[in-house]
């Protein structure tokens, strides 16, 4: 089957100053992958890679087998859903708005969009009646909601979110996430999800990508990366939600 997602040899400099350095990755159909690594790692840079934001320097992006060099970015990004980091909600537009920009952009007839509305707050489990509220009067858990409602609005096949859950208390940040594992499958989604919260990852993602200083150093089940990596880096970065896993473990055994 062909891959949903592949970087070949992908590299990218601003300023001549490299961020990406001849990456390699294979994203299958169907595959919800957690992307987690330092600050300044590439993270969100690869995410625009994908949906075309940017361009690369060298190397090729394949969207379902196709290069995307010279595809309007437009057209692409049609079935590539992107939830911002911080949500990036238009403050002075509804929520109703901000969630039919792109059904609007692509000329949707109105109660089309409305409609779509309608369906999309009941998929991320918001009631109805806040589609007239302005972004400021949702909670922070609310607005993520709103967040990943926009970028599924116009039935992408291709979920990319950066941090969606940031900045949200632990109990709220479970509950979207779980949802957000649930839309996931009942859409039939390839999801790629940046964080920095390397145990949400492990028991997120179906495969964890691990990157460093641009480049991916592994990616791999969390199951296999709990057993051990040979990396250093990728050791260490699991070896902290493991040793709490297994605190957590004991104390309940009590
Ligand atoms: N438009 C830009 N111009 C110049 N440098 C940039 C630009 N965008 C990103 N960078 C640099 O590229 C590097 C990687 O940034 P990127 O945002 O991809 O990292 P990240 O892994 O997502 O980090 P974080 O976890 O902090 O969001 C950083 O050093 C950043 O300063």
């Amino acid at each position: 089957m062909t891959d949903a997602i592949v970087l070949d040899r992908v590299s990218k400099a601003y300023d001549g100053q490299a961020v990406l350095r001849e990456t390699d990755l294979r994203i299958a159909k169907g595959r919800f992958v957690a992307l987690v690594g330092g600050s300044g790692a590439g993270k969100t840079t690869l995410l625009k890679l994908i949906n075309g934001l940017i361009a690369p320097t060298s190397g090729r992006v394949l969207i379902d087998g196709a290069d995307i060099a010279g595809r309007p970015g437009h057209a692409l990004r049609r079935g590539i859903g992107y939830a911002f980091q911080e949500t990036g909600l238009f403050p002075h537009m509804s929520i109703a708005q901000n969630i039919g920009i792109t059904p609007t952009l692509l000329g949707w007839p109105g109660e089309v969009i409305a409609a779509r509305t309608d369906e999309l707050l009941d998929l991320v489990a918001l009631p109805r009646d806040i589609a007239d509220r302005a972004p400021a009067q949702l909670s922070g858990g609310q607005r993520q909601r709103v967040g990943v409602a926009r970028a599924l609005a116009a039935r992408p096949s291709i979920l990319l979110m950066d941090e969606p859950f940031g900045a949200l208390d632990p109990v709220v940040r479970v509950a979207l996430a779980d949802d957000v594992r649930r839309l996931h499958e009942a859409l039939g989604l390839t999801t790629v999800m940046v964080t920095h919260d390397v145990g949400e990852a492990l028991l997120l993602a179906d495969e964890v990508v691990v990157m460093a200083d641009g480049k991916v150093l592994a990616q791999a089940s969390p199951r296999s990366l709990l057993a051990g990596h040979p990396d250093p880096v990728v050791a260490d970065l699991i070896a902290a939600p493991k040793r709490q896993a297994q605190r957590l473990a004991e104390l309940a055994r009590g």
